[in-house]
């Protein structure tokens, strides 16, 4: 579960991020962010991985207040968020199995539960035949596929992505909401910013809208009012 009360966030030169965010966000749920650009939506993702920490207010992420983390609780709470980034974030210069291997190696993982895996995922996003590509030789759609793989492979307990299905046709979109929404099944709780509306209709989900740092419109809010 997270938790976020009367939150702020403000930027060192005084921007304002996210002006008294309260929010409630319940295992397995899965939530859209949307608003323009500039609303908010990245900040609201980056407190969830402790990337950023709220200038103002408490943010509890599975109970824990991450204003108030020490440094191996914060490494702790980053192995169990998967996170997309907008710009993949990938290792450009290594093969795409070299990105996903790394953080798995972390975890002291037996080779062969290391190799299903990895041949799991890949198969199931369609890019197992790019599987020893070096990563800059591949297209968007590609690199956003491997970034999927790689924020979904350690089994996070929370999801964040930022736009990830911004570079994808609608059938390769469809391949990874499918795969977030088997996630939400499982209890995992994903956070999505994004301005793709076909998604939002096609995969159902609480809609969040930002404007100016502020949660404008909240549908589960709204379905709570209407009932
Ligand atoms: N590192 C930073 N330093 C200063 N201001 C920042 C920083 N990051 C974001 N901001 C400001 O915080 C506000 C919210 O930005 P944020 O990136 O969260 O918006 P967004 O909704 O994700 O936008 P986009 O859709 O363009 O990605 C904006 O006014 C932005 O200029």
């Amino acid at each position: 579960m997270i938790q976020i009360h009367k939150v702020d966030v403000t930027y060192e030169d005084g921007n304002k991020g996210l002006s008294n965010i309260d929010l409630q966000i319940d295992k397995g749920e899965l939530v859209y962010v949307t608003g323009s650009s500039g609303a908010g939506k990245s900040t609201l993702l980056r407190l969830m991985y402790a990337d950023i920490m709220p200038s103002k207010g408490v943010v509890k992420v599975e109970g824990q207040n991450i204003g108030s983390m020490n440094h191996n609780s914060v490494a702790f709470l980053r192995r169990n968020v998967g996170v997309i980034f907008q710009d993949f974030k990938l290792l450009e210069e290594q093969t795409v199995y070299e990105n996903l291997v790394l953080p798995l190696e972390i975890f002291y993982l037996n080779k062969s539960v290391i190799e299903s895996k990895i041949h799991g995922i890949l198969k199931a996003l369609d890019i197992f035949t790019h599987r020893d590509s070096v990563v800059k030789k591949l297209s968007g759609g590609e690199k956003q596929r491997v970034a999927v793989a790689r924020a979904l492979l350690n089994d996070p307990f929370i999801v964040v992505a930022d736009e990830p299905t911004g570079s994808l046709d609608a059938k390769n979109a469809d391949k990874i909401m499918d795969m977030l929404l088997h996630k939400t099944a499982k209890g995992t709780t994903i956070l999505i910013a994004t301005h793709d509306q076909r998604i939002i209709k096609e995969y159902p989900g609480r809609v969040l809208y930002l404007d100016k740092g502020r949660i404008t419109y909240d549908s589960r809010e709204k379905a709570g009012a209407d009932a």
